[in-house]
């Protein structure tokens, strides 16, 4: 359990360690010491021998001082090595957040993810700075106590001596409940943070369905369920803790009882006697403490054991050799890949697509269309077989030089909560401010910004919640022409929009592919009938491919998928219409 923790020490900090836990043990004895010394300083007072009481008395000042120097400069280094585990720890996780498969984020919910960034994060913080010592202490201080008292009377020593790793067994055993439920809270804690998320990203649509007023079932259902989890740990900790007290009372009584018997037997004076009474009260006192603090010591381990299982998670494999790119073309060479292990989705998807041609993906939903674009820009690694963009495996460019040629037009724009000026230079952070506006022309957002009273420095909302999505996918497409990358990936999705907005994403994409090497995942019949390659995608498998004609007059798969939507849409191609040239299609 604290492996874990020192697992995450920064190497800076780690000096600081042995002189933590010397002052940990430094601080043990002291505090042992003033509670023997209160055996002598009782029994010159019971004599008295009133000279010795005083000298006794300033030794107790003594230890007592040294307990309150040693424990303020234990808390001190122990704050030290906490705050700087703590930045240290952030920081690792952020840079190991940087590295991970993008699809990673797909499954790892938010809450997960904030939990463990901020949630256990706090939680080891605490580990140095005010929980490992007490626990400790509990252990030293009772064993010094225990062999100091060997030299007042051996058997009240021995009784000590027995009790405390039956205590400790105890202790162990008292907190397997806790244990148990430590980890439901943090599931609990990570889907409820979540939920919350969920609750307020998605109001629109519940307002639209009138699903607020009465709550959000699966809020609801997460909130209850996180209250249970953390009333159950109390409920399962309970128990244990008032069998752990009952056990250290009984030891107090044990140890009373042996004082008592040996002085009544002559062999102890009655001002050893009350001594050791008062020195076994003292005793347990540690013992009590840690016992408190021993489920918030545990939860910290646990936290430690997650951050570091957060941390052991695969990163994708950074090339960090620079590659020489040829031109902007992309060969799937044989690509196999599935969501989990045993669950293949894409198998034996081998084309091209050469510099400066349009490839549109169709077929049907859940066929894997988007997956293929996810795949060329290294959202995963392919289980087997190859991508090469720019002629070179995407596995063996630093990721910088792989995403620096692409431009990603996903379905799920993500604004971030700035300024709509601020969102569209992500393109390219060193643009110039005529730049930024010239690609925001282009894209239309400039019609957006005349109408919004703050203009380009209009702040977007958490997700650009404050736009619409036709607004939200101009932004994203005038960042992707500032970007000005030679190959565009683009997940096609114009049909939620009105006549008016998607005409003016047309235009976008329309600037934004031209003389590009496109690849999307076409849903308008005009973009589709105009690529210079069309791969129908059926359960993960290119089941066809050729031009547009060659594919009708297949009569195959995407002949009838054409019937079909042309049907649907009432879309005539004239034969007048046919080119290559993706341009005169997004036009159209
Ligand atoms: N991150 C993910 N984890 C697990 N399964 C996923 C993930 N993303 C997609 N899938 C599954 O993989 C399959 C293919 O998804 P993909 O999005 O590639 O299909 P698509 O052909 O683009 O669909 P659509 O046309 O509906 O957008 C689907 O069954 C989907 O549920």
């Amino acid at each position: 359990m604290i492996r874990g923790v020192l697992a995450l020490i920064p190497d800076e900090f780690r000096r600081f360690t042995p002189r933590y836990l010397a002052l940990v043990v430094l601080l043990a004895l002291s505090q042992a010491a003033a509670y023997l010394l209160s055996v002598p300083v009782l029994q010159a007072l019971f004599d008295g021998n009133y000279g010795d009481a005083w000298r006794w008395t300033s030794w107790l000042a003594v230890a007592v001082a040294a307990t309150a120097v040693f424990g303020y400069l234990q808390s001190m280094v122990g704050l030290r090595i906490g705050v700087g585990m703590l930045r240290s720890v952030q920081t690792r996780l952020g840079d190991h957040l940087s590295t991970l498969p993008l699809g990673w984020f797909g499954t790892t919910g938010s809450g997960a993810i904030s939990r463990i960034i901020v949630g256990n994060v706090r939680e080891i913080l605490g580990v140095f700075s005010h929980l490992l010592s007490p626990v400790l202490n509990a252990v030293l201080v009772p064993i010094v106590v225990a062999v100091g008292i060997l030299f007042v009377d051996w058997r009240v020593s021995v009784a000590m001596l027995i009790s405390l790793p039956l205590l400790l067994v105890v202790n162990r055993l008292a907190n397997v409940g806790y244990s148990r439920s430590n980890q439901r809270i943090h599931d609990a804690a990570s889907e409820a943070n979540s939920r919350v998320v969920e609750f307020a990203q998605a109001q629109p649509v519940l307002r639209a369905f009138g699903a607020t007023g009465a709550g959000n079932k699966a809020l609801d259902g997460a909130l209850r369920r996180q209250q249970k989890a953390s009333t159950d740990a109390v409920f399962a900790s309970v128990p244990g803790l008032m069998v752990f007290a009952l056990c250290v009372h009984a030891v107090f009584l044990l140890l009373v009882y042996v004082v008592i018997g040996r002085a009544t037997g002559g062999d102890l004076s009655i001002a050893s006697a009350i001594a050791l009474i008062a020195v076994s009260s003292r005793f347990i006192e540690p013992l009590n403490q840690a016992a408190q603090l021993s489920n918030a010591l545990r939860s910290a381990g646990s936290a430690a054991q997650r951050i570091n299982t957060f941390l052991a998670e695969r990163e994708l494999a950074e090339a960090t050799a620079p590659v020489q790119l040829s031109e902007p073309s992309i060969v799937f060479d044989d690509v196999a890949f599935g969501y989990s292990e045993d669950e293949p989705l894409i198998t034996g998807a081998s084309f091209e697509v050469s510099a400066g041609t349009t490839t549109a993906i169709v077929g049907p939903s859940g066929s894997g269309k988007t997956t293929l674009l996810r795949l060329a820009s290294r959202y995963y690694d392919v289980d087997s077989g190859s991508i090469s963009v720019g002629g070179h495996d995407v596995r063996q460019q630093p990721s910088e030089t792989l995403l620096g040629q692409v431009s990603l037009v996903f379905q799920d724009v993500y604004l971030f909560n700035q300024t709509i000026e601020e969102n569209v230079r992500l393109g390219r952070p060193d643009a110039t401010a005529d730049e930024v506006r010239r690609a925001g022309e282009m894209a239309r957002v400039d019609e957006i910004v005349e109408r919004l009273p703050d203009g380009w420095a209009t702040v977007v909302g958490e997700g650009g919640a404050s736009l619409s999505g036709g607004e939200r996918q101009r932004i994203s497409i005038a960042r992707a022409l500032l970007k000005d990358a030679p190959i565009v990936l683009l997940d096609e999705a114009t049909s939620a929009l009105d006549p008016h907005s998607e005409a003016v994403v047309v235009r976008g994409i329309h600037e934004l592919t031209r003389d590009k090497t496109v690849v999307v995942v076409a849903h308008r019949l005009s973009t589709i009938a105009h690529a210079d390659q069309i791969l129908f995608v059926d359960a993960g498998r290119i089941v066809e491919r050729g031009t547009h004609d060659e594919l009708l007059e297949q009569g195959g798969r995407y002949a009838a998928f054409w019937g079909e939507r042309s049907r649907a849409t009432g879309w005539h191609l004239a034969p007048s219409t046919y080119r290559s040239d993706l341009n005169g299609a997004l036009g159209g």
